[in-house]
């Protein structure tokens, strides 16, 4: 028997749409799995009325397809789904790197990255591997048709999930299908900008690079709040602001000695506009740790 725990993830980071992600610190999802003649899943957890038991339509269920490795799955969920903290993909992170130690299918952690992308597929409708991707490695990764590029970072965050819930499915439908040389342009910079600011930990950098005008002003609109949270984020210190994955979640960036208040002017600010939240007071953190025989 085998136990995961794969960290929650955000993707995007605005101005990398479909390519950059951050494993967190917290929350998490645990997967414990055990042979099987065929696959059955169990669950528990944030949000588990809500997520199929049925093999074919859980994200597990898709890398068990995939590895050829039938299992009793139990999932006890501490990502609530559907709020842009890569849900989905933390079970089916999970999953890989346990069942591919179940049975010793001998797999690296970068060759998990696109079987785990299969449980995404049968989610959101494409096989995106920026929140697999960190939630299998940790740290920072860049996930291109080439690969995943991974670096450790230590960057702070904040990480405030309304109690509302918008499906990746739905929020991939607002995506333009063209933008304008201008706002490409914009966002290569902004992109690079980031990139450098994670491998320099530098949090103004990383906030500074997370400027979007392409996918986030379309996201944000369908998160009811989105401005006031992210002005009142800005206002606390947040070095920069964004939707977190496909949202509703935002995510801000700052220097560790302001995330206390900015969570709690996020909270505040959703309160005002009468919804309740909760923020995660996290950092970017490791991805998926194994456990064997609950050790
Ligand atoms: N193991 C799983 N964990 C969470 N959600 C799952 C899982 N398997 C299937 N789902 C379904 O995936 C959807 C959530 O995925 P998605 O919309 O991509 O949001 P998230 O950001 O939480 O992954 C829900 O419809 C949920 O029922
Ligand atoms: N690149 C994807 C990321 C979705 O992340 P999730 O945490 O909302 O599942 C997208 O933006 O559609």
């Amino acid at each position: 028997m085998f136990t995961v725990r794969a960290p929650a993830t955000s993707a995007n980071l605005g101005s990398g749409f479909d390519v950059f992600g951050v494993a967190l610190e917290a929350p998490a999802d645990v997967v414990r799995v055990e042979r099987a003649p065929e696959t059955t899943i169990s669950i528990t957890g944030a949000g588990s009325q809500y997520i199929p038991e049925d093999p074919e339509q859980n994200t597990v269920g898709a890398v068990a397809e995939a590895l050829d490795a039938p299992a009793r799955i139990r999932i006890d969920k501490g990502i609530r789904p559907s709020s842009g903290l890569g849900s989905s993909a933390a079970s089916a992170a999970a999953a890989a790197v346990a069942l591919n130690a179940l049975y010793d299918r001998g797999l690296s952690r970068e060759e998990l990255v696109p079987i785990a992308a299969e449980g995404e597929a049968l989610v959101s409708g494409e096989a995106h591997a920026d929140n697999v991707a960190p939630s299998l490695l940790g740290g920072f990764t860049i996930a291109t048709d080439d690969g995943v590029t991974q670096v450790d970072a230590s960057i702070p965050l904040v990480a405030c999930l309304p109690e509302t819930s918008v499906s990746t499915r739905d929020a991939r439908g607002v995506v333009p299908k063209a933008a304008a040389l201008e706002d490409v342009v914009d966002t290569v910079g902004h992109a690079a900008t980031l990139t450098v600011g994670m491998t320099r930990d530098d949090p103004d950098l990383v906030g500074t690079g997370m400027s979007d005008e392409i996918v986030t002003p379309e996201r944000s609109a369908l998160i009811d709040g989105y401005d006031a949270v992210r002005e009142a984020a800005l206002e606390a210190g947040a070095t920069g602001v964004t939707v977190s994955g496909a949202g509703p979640g935002v995510l801000a960036v700052c220097h560790e000695p302001d995330r206390r208040a900015i969570a709690g002017a996020m909270i505040d600010a959703f309160d005002a506009a009468g919804i309740e939240s909760r923020a995660y007071q996290t950092a970017v953190g490791e991805g998926a740790r194994l456990y064997r025989d609950g050790t």
